[in-house]
């Protein structure tokens, strides 16, 4: 592992750090904000996945999050959105290829050699994260458009790692829209089982017990073609499962958006991490 960078801020310190992902097969970044308090103790961590064409560094340079993560002492890890590097196979599109790894395996050519980001986020990143970082083992996630897809679908799957799952303009149905579609189609081929393993409205069921919290922009130039939450939350009430749903009124799909609730979204988090039985 090497450190890229180190700054403080709000008592904390925001870091960005690289490794050789064994899974993703690259070199890859990723970035962790330590409270102040991760000097002396351990402390529950929020993972934050981004969304189309972002890097680790959007959501720390515009989320505005580091004051709410010290005020609630939770640790914040921010990885990148794909694999990286000269031999990772990419496409023109933005939408496609790298910055756009959609948080699952891929099982076709020529994406399947690096595009494992589910079992990096799953897996891999907090296996390191433990190795190296002050955490508790107490886990939640959140996200932003195609991160909000993942951090619903991980969740969703892994319902006994994570505490809490929130998200930001997520992808909610991408077997249903486009964006998803697309990526679905080139990542995993025909085979459409296997598509809905990576689809928030097909995983939710009557099982899920876990605290959701969905902010949606009613300006969002994306709603009603890309993310379509009236198919997650139907879903959800057909299964009597919980979500908290926000439309805010003149929010758009940028981290302008997620600045004014980021801190809402902590909050959250932190009372699920905090109140988890399985804290010791
Ligand atoms: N570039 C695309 C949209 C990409 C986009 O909106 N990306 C969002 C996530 S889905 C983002 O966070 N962009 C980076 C940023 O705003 O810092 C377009 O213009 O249609």
């Amino acid at each position: 592992m090497k450190q890229l960078e180190n700054v403080r801020t709000f008592g904390g310190e925001q870091q960005v750090w690289q490794h050789q992902s064994a899974t993703l097969n690259c070199t890859m970044n990723f970035a962790i904000f330590l409270p102040e308090q991760a000097k002396t103790e351990k402390l529950p961590v929020l993972y934050w996945l981004s969304g189309l064409t972002c890097t680790e560094q959007n959501f720390i340079t515009k989320a505005g999050a580091q004051r709410y993560a010290a005020q609630h002492k939770v640790i914040i890890v921010a990885p990148d959105t794909s694999p990286r590097g000269d031999d990772v196979a990419d496409n023109e599109s933005y939408d496609l290829g790298k910055g756009a790894g959609f948080y699952l395996n891929a099982t076709q050519q020529p994406w399947a050699k690096h595009y494992q980001m589910y079992d990096y986020i799953v897996n891999e990143l907090p296996v390191l994260i433990a190795e190296h970082f002050p955490v508790n083992g107490k886990q939640a996630i959140s996200g932003h458009s195609m991160g909000g897809h993942g951090a619903l679908t991980i969740a969703l799957k892994n319902p006994q790692r994570y505490s809490s799952v929130s998200a930001f303009a997520p992808i909610v149905a991408p077997t249903q829209v486009p964006w998803g579609q697309k990526a679905f189609q080139h990542y995993l081929g025909d085979n459409q089982t296997q598509w809905t393993q990576y689809d928030a409205t097909a995983l939710v069921n009557a099982e899920t017990r876990l605290p959701i919290r969905i902010d949606q922009g009613d300006k969002d130039s994306f709603l009603t073609e890309q993310l379509r939450p009236e198919l997650f939350l139907d879903a959800c009430r057909a299964h009597h499962v919980a979500c908290e749903y926000y439309l805010r009124q003149g929010y758009d799909h940028s981290y302008y958006f997620i600045a004014t609730f980021i801190g809402e979204h902590i909050a959250f988090h932190a009372k699920a991490l905090y109140q988890d039985p399985r804290t010791a």
